[in-house]
């Protein structure tokens, strides 16, 4: 189990917007993509989810190649994304019993774990509602809990901290966990660095469309010369005044 990105080059146009990117995530692995805005982070992400088109480079997940065999390929991963996608005409159960369908889940069990997600986002009492009736943090929820519910080896993440209450955080948090303890592969972008430290050990600096370095948090402190004691958000400062000295 293992995914591997090898020197992917792509973008919207024939100009590239991300530039021979090498990343492996392992099984226990979480990974997180962390660069200024604009850096290519969600390009990466929509690479990997197979919506946009290398020109360069390939994407395999447990010997499965994207663009050789995208249906498999796309099988094994569940998404978040940072902006929730529901479907208005479907109640939140039917976008559960639509997950269980995609991924082809075992009723049973999917409903058991589907219970226990609902009850951790305050969401069970919930079944019959429309999207139209959630909050924004509530449909982001609603994409958690599917995501979760997929089990798959790998989950993609992005930017989910955004518009969560603190409670939710923290239970996101603890998902993030227990799914690096069960080894599944996790990758994630996110600005919310004190939140995602919690979770996630490894990072991959994107400055420019390209990997500045990739590491543990010591390897990316001691790469961005950091103190022990210097919050780790002080890589923005940094990365913004390379980008002004390029
Ligand atoms: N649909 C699009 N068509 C053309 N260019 C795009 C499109 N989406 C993003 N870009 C460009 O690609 C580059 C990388 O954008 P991307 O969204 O990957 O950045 P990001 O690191 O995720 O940023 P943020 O932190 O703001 O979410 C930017 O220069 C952006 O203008």
């Amino acid at each position: 189990m293992v995914l591997k990105i090898e020197h992917l080059t792509g973008g919207y146009t024939g100009i590239p917007v991300i530039k021979d990117i090498n990343l492996e995530i392992q099984p226990g692995e979480a990974l997180g993509i962390i660069g200024l805005n604009g850096a290519g982070k969600s390009t990466t992400i929509k690479h990997i989810l197979g919506l946009l088109r290398p020109q360069k480079g390939k994407i395999v997940l447990n010997s499965v190649e994207l663009i050789k065999q995208p249906t498999e390929f796309k099988r094994q991963i569940a998404y978040i994304p940072e902006v929730p996608v529901l479907y208005e005409e479907l109640t939140l159960k039917e976008h559960l019993e639509l997950t269980m369908m995609s991924y082809q889940l075992d009723e049973k069990k999917a409903w058991k774990r589907a219970n226990e997600l609902l009850k951790m986002f305050r969401l069970d009492d919930k079944l019959d509602w429309m999207p139209i009736y959630f909050s924004k943090g509530m449909k982001q929820k609603v994409m958690i809990v599917t995501a979760f519910l997929a089990d798959t080896d790998l989950l993609v993440i992005d930017e989910p901290f955004t518009g969560l209450d603190p409670l939710a955080v923290s239970n996101l948090i603890d998902l993030i966990k227990k799914a690096v303890a069960q080894k599944k592969m996790i990758l994630m972008s996110t600005h919310i660095l004190a939140d995602a430290e919690q979770a996630i050990s490894n990072y991959a600096v994107l400055n420019n469309g390209k990997i500045e370095v990739i590491g543990s948090l010591t390897d990316i402190r001691k790469h961005y010369g950091l103190n022990e004691s210097d919050s780790f958000d002080k890589i923005y400062q940094i990365l913004n005044e390379e980008q002004r000295h390029a």
